[in-house]
């Protein structure tokens, strides 16, 4: 596959003493790139969403923790944790879902404790390792997703989980991607994804810079459009995989799931091994992030919700193992995953 084809988006861009973040909260129409000059705005970057998805934040994070390296006296590694303490709390702080942002300060918290003089260019090694290995992981990814998939299918993808998203190709639309360029999947569908519209804004815009056509539909439509029979598999990302199974991702991932099962479609969950958090049995134990109730209120800056109208905004939810089909990780795909064969590949824990 030719991989430059498809990666052309790159929306993390270290610049040795600042981090070039693409702002996202103005796609499609605006391509306009914010520069973070301390972790502090890296850390609002991350909560305003200018950049967002799991392993995007991971990483967006471990180059935050570098710049406010370089604003730091230490003799070693050790030393500079602890000045670096407060100021890596401040960024593992900005969401608090996608464990990639935890597992991602917790690699560069060991990196810098087992440093020594040179702690500082332990640091932007790290960082450049996350990365790159997000960038391997998904490319390896899409190959192993697109397998399961039989020639001529129609998929459902929510949210966005391309290059925006992670460091490259994507996880679930990096499978897309494969599967696409195999032959194997010939329509593409993405739901809107209210209310920050990730599909509608990010998805098939990052699509169409591919040359792959993809057909948006309301979030609600999904399950309307599963009973015509032109979509046999869901496939999407997600933010925190549980010792069971248990998967958080986009508010509406459940729903599609349910509608999926009921309908006969699959449902293909894809992640990095960095999305996956051992460390929590099941999906009740993840925290769900509450945005700003006015982000219901409002399209794309206009407002179309009348005052004094409450509104409730969780922005993940628990998809339940039981209606997963198959998730696919760069260690190995876990069908019909359960607590027993999570560990069977990941083991009782994930050093991270
Ligand atoms: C590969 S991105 C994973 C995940 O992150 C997104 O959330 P957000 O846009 O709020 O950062 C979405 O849940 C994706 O599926």
């Amino acid at each position: 596959m030719d991989f430059d084809r498809y990666d052309r988006i790159r929306p993390i861009r270290w610049q040795g003493d600042r981090l070039s973040l693409l702002d996202q909260r103005r796609l499609p129409f605006t391509v306009e790139m914010v520069d973070c000059t301390d972790s502090d705005a890296v850390a609002r970057a991350i909560h305003d969403l200018v950049v967002r998805g799991a392993p995007a934040i991971g990483i967006a994070a471990a180059w935050g923790a570098v710049l406010a390296g370089q604003g730091v006296q230490a003799a070693d590694g050790a030393e500079a944790l602890v000045r670096l303490g407060p100021a890596l709390d401040r960024l593992k702080a900005a969401r608090p879902t996608a464990v990639n942002l935890m597992w991602a300060l917790a690699r560069v918290r060991r990196a810098l404790a087992a440093a020594g003089s040179d702690w500082l260019a332990v640091l932007s090694a790290e960082a450049i390792a996350i990365e790159t290995e997000d960038l391997a992981a998904n490319r390896y990814m899409g190959a192993l997703g697109a397998a399961l998939i039989a020639p001529g299918s129609g998929v459902l993808t929510h949210c966005n989980t391309g290059s925006l998203a992670t460091a490259g190709f994507g996880t679930a639309l990096g499978v897309i991607r494969a599967g696409v360029a195999e032959g194997r999947i010939e329509r593409v569908y993405a739901s809107e994804t209210r209310p920050w519209l990730q599909g509608a804004r990010l998805t098939v815009w990052e699509l169409l810079q591919d040359g792959i056509p993809a057909t948006l539909i309301g979030d609600g439509a999904a399950a309307h459009l599963m009973k015509t029979g032109a979509v046999q598999w869901v496939i999407v990302g997600a933010d925190r995989i549980c010792a069971n199974g248990d998967t958080a991702n986009k508010i509406g991932t459940y729903s599609h799931a349910i509608a999926a099962r009921h309908h006969g479609l699959k449902v293909m969950v894809v992640a990095p091994s960095s999305t996956v958090d051992m460390d929590t049995a099941r999906g009740e134990d993840i925290e769900i992030e509450m945005r700003d109730p006015a982000e219901l209120l409002s399209v794309a800056g206009t407002r179309t919700v009348a005052d004094g109208v409450e509104a409730w905004n969780p922005v993940f939810d628990v998809t339940p193992a039981g209606l997963i089909d198959a998730i696919v990780t760069e260690r190995g795909v876990v069908t019909a995953p359960d607590a027993a064969r999570m560990a069977a590949v990941f083991g009782a824990k994930i050093p991270g």
